[in-house]
Parts: structure tokens; sequence; C-alpha cells
């Protein structure tokens, strides 16, 4: 059992549990609550033995050109032709520790590196600092609302944390959530992971499994037009097949509103997908969004 992200968040405020739809308390408290990733057999410990620190005092600067973590970040930037302006900016985060450039992996500063934990560069890392609350929907169970503020587009909101399966695994828990109709199943295929056989097809390692172990995230219902989105972000792992799932606002979220994510993963297969196993029993989309394709998968 091991895991590759600070447990405690300490200035998270705690979670309210809502329900103005029905007689059910709270959702069925069938899992444990945790921020960590728990590495099941098959899926290799965080890689710490080529883990890159750098050597800043203080802060790290995003301009520097000795900073290791500006230029792993930067290597993980697309040829910069068309990237210039992330790959200039050195890190994606802003002043406000909000993610700037979002079509990224997220590399931060990690326990390796000189610099402070208040550097920039240390978002993920630090959990959630925004209030949410879960509550009950009216088709969709239980979901993810924004707390009483407003949540700015750019926001931290949490790691879709869990088990982390190898393929084997998750293909047989998929059979059981899929016959359920309900699944915490989220694959790691962002396009920056090289999965392809020789095929071309896409091989999906690994799977982060929600269902038994999770936080808040694992109540994140689907949106055909989404608020928030799902980054790959790489703290203490040098493994790139294995980033955190970071959950980033994509938009200004009102208070009280539902934070949603697509489970379709973009063209590119930028950021992974919500699982969808052999034999899914596909139950339409209920996100009643006005450009709601009807499906919740691809
Ligand atoms: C990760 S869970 C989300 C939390 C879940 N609503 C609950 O009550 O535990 C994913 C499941 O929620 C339901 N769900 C999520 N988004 C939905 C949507 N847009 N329409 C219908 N059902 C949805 C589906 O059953 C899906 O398999």
């Amino acid at each position: 059992m091991s895991f590759n992200t600070m447990e405690d968040e300490p200035h998270a405020p705690p979670i309210q549990i809502i329900n103005k739809m029905d007689q059910e308390p709270i959702p069925p408290w069938v899992f444990y609550y945790t921020n960590r990733i728990y590495h099941r057999p098959g899926v290799p410990d965080p890689d710490i033995v080529n883990l890159i620190g750098c050597n800043c005092v203080g802060k790290c600067d995003p301009k520097s050109e000795a900073c290791a973590c500006v230029k792993r970040q930067r290597d993980l930037i697309p040829f910069p032709a068309e990237n210039m302006e992330a790959y200039n900016s050195g890190f994606l985060y802003d002043k406000q520790k909000r993610l700037k450039h979002r079509d990224y992996p997220i590399v931060e500063c990690n326990a390796l590196c000189g610099c402070y934990a208040e550097c920039m560069n240390r978002v993920v890392q630090h959990g959630r600092t925004v209030a949410v609350t879960i509550q009950k929907t009216k088709k969709k169970g239980w979901g993810v609302f924004a707390g009483s503020k407003k949540i700015p587009s750019g926001t931290f909101l949490g790691i879709y944390s869990g088990e982390l399966l190898n393929v084997e695994e998750s293909n047989e828990r998929g059979k059981y959530y899929n016959s359920w109709g309900k699944t915490y199943l989220f694959d790691i295929d962002f396009y920056f992971i090289p999965n392809k056989d020789h095929h071309g097809d896409v091989v999906v390692q690994y799977t982060m499994d929600a269902y038994h172990a999770g936080n808040f995230t694992r109540f994140l219902n689907h949106s055909c037009e989404p608020n928030s989105k799902i980054f790959g972000c790489f703290v203490n792992e040098a493994n790139l097949g294995k980033p955190l799932l970071a959950v980033f606002a994509t938009r200004d979220i009102e208070p009280n509103k539902e934070i949603c994510v697509s489970y379709v993963g973009d063209e590119d297969n930028d950021p992974g997908d919500a699982a969808q196993k052999d034999g899914a029993v596909y139950i339409p989309c209920q996100c009643d969004a006005p450009s709601c394709s009807g499906r919740m998968f691809g």
C-alpha cells in the first residue's frame, strides 16, 4: 500500500451533505474517505528514484532557466510553435495559484525541491481550499455542488483519489459496476501517455477506482457542458504513466451550482475518460444541458 499525494488538507472546509429530494440522509457510505492513492497489485509504486527536484531557494521563478521544475514542465509541452505562451510561462499556474494554461500535463515542485511550501508551483499537493457540498440530485443520484462562495475558473478542487488498478483488475471490476449501471472507474489515458498498441489502438494501463476508497470527487456527475475538468498532474512521481487526476474548475462556478466534469475524453484522448468496460449498460445522460448528447460516454 502506498501513496503519492499529501493526505491532509489543512485548508479544506468541511463538506456538508444535503438532501432536498427525498428521505435518504446520506449517500451509501460504502467507501473509505481518503485523498490517498492505493496501489493495487500489478501497479508499480511511485517512481521516486528518477524524480528530479529543483535547487531553488524560497519561491521558484517561472522565468528561470535554472529551475529543474520549469524545465520538466516545458519538456511536457508539445513543441512550442503553437504553445509558445504556455512554454514561456514556465509554470501552468498564475500568481493566484489558478490553472492558467489548460491543455497540458501539470508538473509541480516535489518533495526533493529546495523551494518552500508557498512556491506558486505547489497547488494540488496542498489539497482543496474551497467549500463544496454533496447533494442529492433529481435524476443522477448524489452530486458535488459549490458551497456558498463562487469558485473562480482555474481553481483546484480535488484529486480523484482511490485505488489504482491494472487493466485486468479494472476490467474485472468494471463488469460488476456496469451491471449496477453505476461506475466509479476512471481510465488514465491522457494524450501524453504512450499507450498505443501496434495497431494504433489505445491500451489503457491503469484505471482509478473510487468505489471502495475515495473523496468527494467520486460524486462528480457527468455533464455535456461541464464546468470542471480532470488534468494529469505529477508531484512525487516520475512515472509519466501514473499522473494524479486533478480536478480544476474550467469556468466560474456560482454558489450552490453543481460541479460536473465530462466523462468523455476529448477527441485526442485528453483528458482521460471515465472507464466504460465491455458489456457496459449505457444509461442515458440526464445532464439537461442544452447541447446534451444523450450519452455519458463517447
Ligand atoms: C462517479 S459516479 C457519480 C456519483 C453518483 N451520482 C452517486 O450517486 O454516487 C457515476 C455514476 O453517476 C451517475 N451519473 C453521473 N452523471 C450522470 C448523468 N449525466 N446522467 C445520468 N447519470 C449520471 C451514473 O450512474 C454514473 O455511473
